[in-house]
């Protein structure tokens, strides 16, 4: 994967990694406490409910580059239900996490997707359905095809894991993580093109119209040898009989390259007198 300009990622300092909000979603029990903890501490035990939110954070280095979770384990009790909104506000990525014990789980990681697709327009978050506890493979009550497919509805990442057995925990965030630079890169890339977009619409329109006229008045006999207008592509060379070679710079006017004997001087590699190029941008 190519690199990603890290220095300009919404919510970093200069130079450093990008900061990305990851929230924690599903029922109770389903195990999201269990598998921030796997993957922050790389330890699994037994952990009261989560009371509102807890928090973590958590640099993941991707070799080519790295990012900084800001992790949002939100609490999966029907009671705290309303005040999870709150805390997926501003959130980059979301796992929706279900226990594959328990259909309702599912049915609930469901629901919360609805609610995400509420808050956030299509593909403002990175979401990955998360299966916890396949370590308990014989109570199973959704099936891997059941969560996948499920997932591929609705294009969202798909993972099964088990938090206990330490099973697809960090390739779960380090999919998400490469997800987001993806984006961030692509977005990036689509800036840089606007930008140059805009810059070509600030130029002058493609053709432009130059008079070229001799003015050396102050030369005894001298007049004005041709007054001529022409049509010419931006940076293009004109040749103009006994007037030289000329680039054409739209908005800089023209330039000689190679005189041409012009100015009544015949065979001379400069022109004499002053020569003048007015523009008229068409
Ligand atoms: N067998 C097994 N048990 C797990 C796994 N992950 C979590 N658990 C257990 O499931 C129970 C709930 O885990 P939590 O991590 O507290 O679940 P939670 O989703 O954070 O729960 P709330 O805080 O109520 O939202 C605990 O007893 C965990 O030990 C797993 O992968 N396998």
């Amino acid at each position: 994967m190519a690199q990603v300009d890290e220095a300009s990622c919404p919510g970093a300092d200069p130079g450093q990694p990008c900061i990305f909000k990851l929230v924690l979603l599903g029922t109770d029990s389903v195990g999201k406490s269990s598998l921030a903890l796997r993957y922050v501490k790389n330890d699994f035990k037994s952990i009261l409910p989560t009371v509102g939110c807890a928090f973590f954070t958590k640099v993941v280095d991707l070799g080519a580059a790295s990012l900084n979770f800001e992790i949002w384990d939100t609490a999966g009790q029907e009671k705290y239900h309303s005040v999870c909104h709150l805390y997926f506000r501003g959130a980059s990525a979301a796992l929706l996490v279900y226990d594959v014990t328990r259909k309702d789980s599912f049915c609930k990681a469901q629901q919360w997707l609805k609610d995400l697709e509420e808050e956030f327009h299509p593909g403002e978050v990175v979401i990955m359905l998360v299966g916890n506890k396949t370590d308990l493979g014989k109570e199973r009550e959704v099936t891997l095809e059941e969560g996948k497919e499920f997932a591929e509805s609705k294009g969202l990442l798909f993972m099964e894991t088990s938090a206990k057995l330490n099973h697809q925990v960090t390739e779960v965030f380090n999919a998400v993580a490469r997800e987001l630079l993806q984006r961030e890169e692509t977005k990036q890339g689509q800036t840089l093109q606007g930008d140059a977009r805009l810059a070509l619409n600030e130029r002058p329109s493609r053709q432009v119209r130059l008079i070229l006229l001799d003015v050396a008045p102050q030369l005894p006999g001298h007049q004005t040898l041709r007054n001529d207008t022409v049509r010419a592509e931006p940076g293009s060379e004109k040749h103009f009989a006994h007037w030289g070679r000329w680039t054409i710079t739209p908005g800089a006017g023209a330039h000689l390259l190679l005189g041409g004997g012009g100015g009544g001087g015949r065979g001379g590699s400069r022109p004499r007198g002053r020569w003048q190029c007015q523009e008229e941008a068409e």
